[in-house]
């Protein structure tokens, strides 16, 4: 891996007068450069509008403009952010780019280090990888990293052709392909409190586990994404890497160690035992949803059809609840279920781990049933982790009641825990992919999304919209976990704050 813990690098962003670049990638860069976690570094920002260095740095002070200064700290970093204006379909501007970029390399000693970082529309991701190749930009003495953003491809045969062509110009090693959810704190905690915990691994499986739920709910609606999402939907949103990436983790086996390829690895076995849907069992283990008008923090919002860019008769998914198995000797028959959607009740990520019933309830025979024990992992917007046990109820008798254990994850002194862009741009220019996707990982879980994606597309959803923006989607959601004889825990009422 040859990590350094204080990187060098040229970072040639594509797509820098965009959108995430300013809100993430510009502000993720600032606060490892004032943490001074970086070495000698450049950037070269690429889009096609016509922009001095002076403008372009003005741009990305405006972007850094709600972090705090530290002895003028943030004018050093905006100075070393260089513009290149540049179509990136057009073959001619990558000859100057290579000419500014062995220029910067000797000014600032960045010893052939480059990051190709394309935060650019994905019809893009496969020429501009071809063309850093043709055009002699790869051909340097240091690394290259090629940092993707997602979508990676809009199913397995799109991925497939975008992965070869990637490939021509780089290794599986030098691409870092970014699910920002493995780089929330978290996420990355999924391991630790699985792999640290005596309590907890010999109870992790199908004995003592009787399902899992991950909850992943917004409040937002599409926003100005209609043009996207209408193509997309949830599940290729959502489903197809964050909420598969977050079951991967639950269900791996402890790795050997925990460099790059033992996790990966380990992922990798997890998707390849994830029970395929067939056709005719898509609509008995997926439900899809369509959010209508509804209220949210008291406001009227408007229904998925009436957003900008979206047909009025859309037949596409703005929720989906699912139930996967894994077929593996400690997942056989735990249903992991998973719901993600927009315009939802509550912005919250959530996984809750239910645990089977003890075999005789002693306390409980005059009060109702027995509470099992959850172990709920809060993703966002709070961290934590809570347990829920049961104790005696105080007074005379001896009947039981829920009680919580609670850890409430306050960050680093205190402070909020760093972004997950900031962790992976970070992990990239240490040359750690373990929180990125390998392709392994992407073509198992697109060749899941497919089969449920091809009877969708196919079968026009007549009761859409099917539920109302505020509420926690479709009645059907509910269903699906009814007929297991589960119900959803309300992540509303498991916040960690409150306990
Ligand atoms: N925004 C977000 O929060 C997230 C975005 N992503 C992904 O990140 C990527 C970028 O998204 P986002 O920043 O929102 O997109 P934007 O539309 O805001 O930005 C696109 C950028 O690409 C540049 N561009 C477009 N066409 C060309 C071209 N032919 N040659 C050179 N530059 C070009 C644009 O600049 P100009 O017009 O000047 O050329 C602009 O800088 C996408 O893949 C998206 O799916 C993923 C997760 C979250
Ligand atoms: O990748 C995406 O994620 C966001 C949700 O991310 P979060 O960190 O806010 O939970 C989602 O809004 C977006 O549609 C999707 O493309």
């Amino acid at each position: 891996m040859g990590q350094n813990n204080k990187p060098t690098a040229l970072i040639m962003i594509f797509g820098a007068t965009g959108d995430l670049a300013k809100r993430k990638l510009f502000p993720s860069l600032y606060r490892l450069f004032k943490k001074d976690k970086l070495g000698d570094f450049a950037v070269i920002g690429v889009a096609r509008r016509s922009l001095t260095n002076d403008e372009f740095q003005a741009s990305v002070t405006k972007s850094v403009g709600s972090e705090e200064d530290s002895n003028g700290k943030k004018a050093e970093f905006v100075s070393k952010f260089h513009y290149h204006s540049h179509d990136v379909t057009d073959s001619d501007s990558y000859s100057s780019l290579n000419t500014l970029a062995k220029e910067l390399d000797n000014t600032y000693h960045l010893n052939g280090n480059r990051i190709f970082y394309l935060a650019m529309a994905p019809e893009f991701f496969g020429t501009i990888a071809e063309h850093l190749k043709t055009d002699g930009l790869t051909d340097t003495h240091g690394f290259k990293r090629l940092v993707i953003e997602k979508p990676f491809g809009h199913d397995l045969e799109s991925a497939k052709k975008l992965n070869s062509q990637i490939r021509t110009a780089f290794t599986e090693d030098e691409i870092y392909r970014i699910d920002h959810y493995l780089g929330k704190e978290m996420v990355q905690n999924i391991e630790v409190i699985r792999f640290a915990n005596a309590i907890f691994e010999p109870l992790w499986n199908n004995r003592f586990i009787s399902n899992i739920q991950i909850t992943s709910s917004e409040t937002l609606g599409v926003e100005e994404r209609g043009r996207y999402y209408e193509k997309s939907g949830a599940l290729r949103d959502m489903v197809q890497n964050h909420m598969l990436q977050m079951v991967s983790l639950l269900a791996m086996e402890p790795p050997i160690s925990l460099t790059t390829d033992e996790v990966r690895s380990e992922k990798v076995r997890v998707f390849r035992a994830l029970r395929p849907i067939k056709g005719n069992e898509v609509n008995e283990y997926f439900v899809r949803g369509q959010y209508g008008k509804g209220i949210i923090a008291e406001n009227e919002v408007p229904g998925y059809r009436e957003e900008d860019m979206v047909d009025p008769e859309s037949n596409t998914e703005t929720f989906v609840a699912g139930k996967l198995l894994i077929d593996n000797f400690r997942w056989a028959g735990v249903p992991f279920y998973i719901r993600t959607g927009k315009r939802m009740e509550v912005k919250t990520t959530k996984i809750v781990v239910e645990f089977k019933d003890i075999p005789m309830d002693l306390y409980n025979k005059q009060e109702g049933s027995v509470s099992p024990n959850l172990l709920v992992i809060h993703i966002q917007p709070e961290e934590g982790i809570t347990l829920y046990l049961n104790a005696k109820k105080a007074g005379q008798h001896m009947n039981s009641t829920p009680v919580k254990l609670s850890y409430a994850n306050k960050g680093i002194d205190g402070l909020n825990t760093p972004e997950a862009y900031e962790k992976l741009i970070y992990d990239c220019l240490r040359g750690d992919a373990t929180n990125f996707t390998h392709w392994d990982d992407v073509a198992l879980s697109w060749s899941f999304v497919d089969n449920i994606s091809e009877v969708w597309e196919n079968e026009k959803e007549k009761n859409f919209p099917n539920y109302e923006s505020g509420s926690m989607g479709p009645k059907a959601s509910d269903a699906l976990l009814e007929k297991d004889g589960f119900f959803w825990w309300p992540v509303t009422n498991l916040d960690v704050e409150k306990c």
